[in-house]
Formats: C-alpha cells, structure tokens, sequence
C-alpha cells in the first residue's frame, strides 16, 4: 500500500447532522459496461450499449479497444431507458441519456493500451490482443507492475501466443498478435484473481478450438463475476457449459461461435450503490437508489442481506432499493471472498457499529487497487480505531473514533469507505478523493447532493 503520489489536497467528509433522507441514482456497472466493451468488439456486427459507465476505468477500456481498431462513437440515445422516478442526486447526468455505439472491425497491431490500474482492462484485453495482427504493448500506472496477471500469460502462452514480459508474471508486457489464436484446454490458478478466468471466456468464442480453462487453486475469488461473464457470453450469442449449470467443478468451456451485436442497458453499479446505503445504515436514515435489478450477477446485491444483518432493512419496489437503517448497527461475522470489492465499505460500517466484526475471505484484497486489508487497518486506527489483519480478512473492535486524514492510496474504494467514516466522526479529511474517478467520477457532488448540501 506504498503511497505512489504525495496528495496535498484534503475533502472535508461531510459529518451528517441528522439522518439522511435521498434519492440516488447511481451511474452504471463498471464491470458490466467493461465486459460489454469487449464483447461487442468481438461481435461480427455493430451493438449499443445504453447508459454506460463513463469513468477512467470505463474510458481506459473504450480507448484500448480503439486504439486496436474497434469503433466506438459516444452519442446521446434517444430511447434511454432512464428512470421516471424524479431523482434528488444523479451520477454523472450525462451518462444516463449516453449511449455508446460498438463497431467492430479486424483487431490490429502495433497499439499501445494505458490499462491505468483497471484489473478488468490489464485482464480482458491481452486475449483480445492475441487476436490481431501486430504487436500490443500494454503498461500502466505503477500499481498495475505489482497486480497479478499470471494466470492470463501463462494461459495465453498455452493456448499459442507469443508475449514478451520481463518474466515476474506483471506488467508490462508485449502481446505480438498472430492474426488468429489455436485456444484448447488451459489450466489455471485463479485464486489471486477470478479476472483470469473472465478474461479468458471473453475472447473464447474467437480462438479456433474455444476453450476449456480448469482452476486449479484452492479457492476462486468473486464467482458473481464470473457468472456475470458467463451470463454476459450467453447473451451474445456463445455456448458455454460451466459448474453451475451442471458441468465439472471449476471447469468453463466455450465453444467458438460468432458473437451477436447487442443493444443492452448497462445495470446502475450496485458496488457504487454501497457508500449511499452505508449513509442510511449509519445514520439512521432513507437512501432508494432507482433501477436496482431484480435480477443480477453483480456481488453489490448481497448489500441488501448483508447490510440488513448489520442493522437496517430493504424493499425492493418499482421506486427501486430503499435501504432503512434502525439507528443501531450492529458487528457481523462474514466471508466477503464472493464479494470482495464490498469490503472496504463494510469495514467503514464495521468500525461505527456496536459490536465487533470478522471480515474473512480476502486475502487477495491484498493485490487490489492498493493492500487494502493493511490500508483499513492502518486509517481506520489511526482514527482511534482497533482492527487487526488476520490471514485472510480483518477483525474490527469498534472503538470513539476521532478526526484526522484519511488516505486513500489511490484507492476509489479507500475514498469511499473514509467519506461513510466522515458521516459519522466529525474531522476527517479524505486524501485525493479525486482518486472516486476510477468508477465514480461525480462522488463528491453525488455526496453532498445526498446530505442535501
Ligand atoms: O471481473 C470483474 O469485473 C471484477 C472482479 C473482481 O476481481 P477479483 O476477483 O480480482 O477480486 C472484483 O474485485 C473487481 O472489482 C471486478
Ligand atoms: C478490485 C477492483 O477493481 P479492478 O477491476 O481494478 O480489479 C474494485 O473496483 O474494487
């Protein structure tokens, strides 16, 4: 969790006066409108994407893709899907009417692609880069170095790609595209990241002979990611067989196919939803966010279990996910390894609530964005805080907290996790809260809006 940057600039988190009573509608899936990106490049014609996330990490994704020669053009939509629901606080406006239009073409090389620190850009695009006809040199921020990407080299090299890396298994690295992959049977660790096996699904349908990868490692992180990747390929077009539809555990196979161009609406991201409900939950409060799914893969819908357990209570009506928080919150004992990305805003509610909590499962939240089991420990403690490391996760003893900076170490989850503290503590200071543009570009305004600032 080195800092990379020295961040001079301090956001006062806004402390809540009373209970928080909002409306917020919160701008869409990262992990949806990247998988998206990437099968409609694939695609043999042109699809749309409606309601895009726009955020570095969405824009880093849609710039790799044209820089290999897809065509990606941002319009305004006319059929938007938008809420009717009269909103207090939207997430980039913008993006709500926006739609993308995907053209795929042949993929070429040379390019360059910049994956910032986006696990879903390093991860997803090097097959894609096996794919085209020249050389891809993929580099990023200096975290993106320490990310594992093993499992997507070593993978790769079997299913017949050439790449160049300096051999520790990271970037950066040279992906020299043959025009075409041969694919076949790859084994696997996923256990540092489930991105490693996505990132192989994704480009399947493309690679001569699909592909079967089987995960070897004890345990496989984030599985509704995964099911949103087999969900999101089912939906284009492609034929996948995988454990929970009855096939061999730990085992996806997906046959080559064309890929269909689709026209989809991109879900809100419910992981982004996670600082709002969190406001409810702790300060007593109200928070509807509009256009929660009935029915999703993405991890940020077990807020609905998890946080009722830590104090609240949630309906889901046409209005959308209203979260009611009782005015107490209450410890949980929970394993988080299904929905890892929750964890720095459970954590925030953990260290406020009025019990201890065990947070378990997370050991690879080691090598996210930053070390962010070690990043909690170290803020939330030095706020007053009691939390330990365990191997795999963290124990939280509620403790008065008090003031202070909040670093985030570039970090969008670190940001938001601090501003929940902030509602709560006055004094406390979020370090480069700038850094909420990696999925998140608006917080800040979206924060205030939502305390009626
Ligand atoms: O595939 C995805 O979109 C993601 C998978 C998860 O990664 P890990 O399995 O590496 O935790 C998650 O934490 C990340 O935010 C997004
Ligand atoms: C782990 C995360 O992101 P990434 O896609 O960069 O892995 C996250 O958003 O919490």
């Amino acid at each position: 969790m080195t800092e990379s940057a020295v961040h001079l600039d301090l956001w006062p988190a806004p402390f809540a006066d009373g209970s928080v009573a909002a409306t917020v509608t919160v701008p869409g899936s990262k992990s949806v409108t990247n998988r998206a990106l990437v099968l409609a490049s694939l695609a043999s014609e042109p699809g749309w994407l409606r309601r895009p996330l726009r955020s570095r990490d969405t824009l880093l994704m849609a710039e790799a893709l044209r820089a290999l020669g897809v065509g990606i053009e941002e319009t305004i939509s006319s059929s938007s899907s938008s809420s009717a629901a009269a909103p207090s606080v939207t997430g980039d406006p913008a993006g709500a009417g926006e739609a993308w239009r995907v053209i795929p073409s042949g993929l070429h090389g040379p390019a360059t692609v910049d994956v910032g620190n986006a696990g879903t850009v390093m991860r997803f695009l090097p097959p894609v880069a096996a794919l085209t006809d020249g050389p891809v040199h993929f580099d990023g921020d200096p975290r993106s170095h320490e990310r594992p990407l093993h499992g997507v080299i070593d993978a790769l090299r079997v299913l017949g790609a050439r790449i160049d890396d300096d051999g520790r298994g990271a970037l950066p690295l040279t992906v020299h595209g043959g025009g075409a992959l041969d694919g076949g049977v790859v084994d696997v660790d996923a256990s540092s990241s489930s991105q490693f096996v996505s990132a192989l699904l994704l480009s399947a349908p493309r690679f001569n002979q699909g592909v079967e990868v089987r995960h070897t490692g004890a345990r496989l992180p984030s599985m509704p990611h995964i099911r949103m990747t087999v969900d999101m390929l089912r939906s284009v077009g492609a034929q996948v067989d995988e454990p929970e539809t009855g096939g061999e555990p730990n085992v996806w196979r997906v046959s080559p196919s064309a890929l269909l161009g689709r026209d989809l609406t991109v879900e809100p991201d419910l992981s982004n939803a996670q600082p709002f409900l969190a406001a409810a939950l702790v300060t007593g409060g109200r928070v509807t966010i509009p256009d929660w799914p009935e029915r999703t893969t993405q991890p940020g819908d077990a807020l609905r279990q998890i946080f009722t357990e830590m104090g609240g209570s949630c309906e889901l009506t046409e209005a959308g996910l209203t979260f009611t928080g009782s005015g107490r919150i209450h410890g949980i004992d929970v394993d988080l390894g299904e929905v890892g990305e929750l964890t720095p805003g459970i954590a925030a509610v953990a260290a406020l609530a009025d019990s201890p909590s065990t947070l378990r499962g997370v050991a690879h939240l080691r090598l996210h964005e930053t070390d962010r089991l070690a990043a909690l420990t170290k803020e939330i403690n030095e706020l007053g805080g009691d939390v330990t490391e365990t191997a795999d996760g963290l124990v939280i003893r509620p403790r008065p907290l008090h003031g202070g900076v909040f670093h985030t170490y570039d970090d969008h989850r670190m940001a938001t996790a601090g501003a929940v503290i902030g509602l709560a503590v006055r004094g406390v200071e979020i370090e480069n809260v700038a850094t909420t543009a990696k999925t998140l570009p608006d917080f800040p305004q979206m924060w205030a809006g939502m305390l009626g600032a």
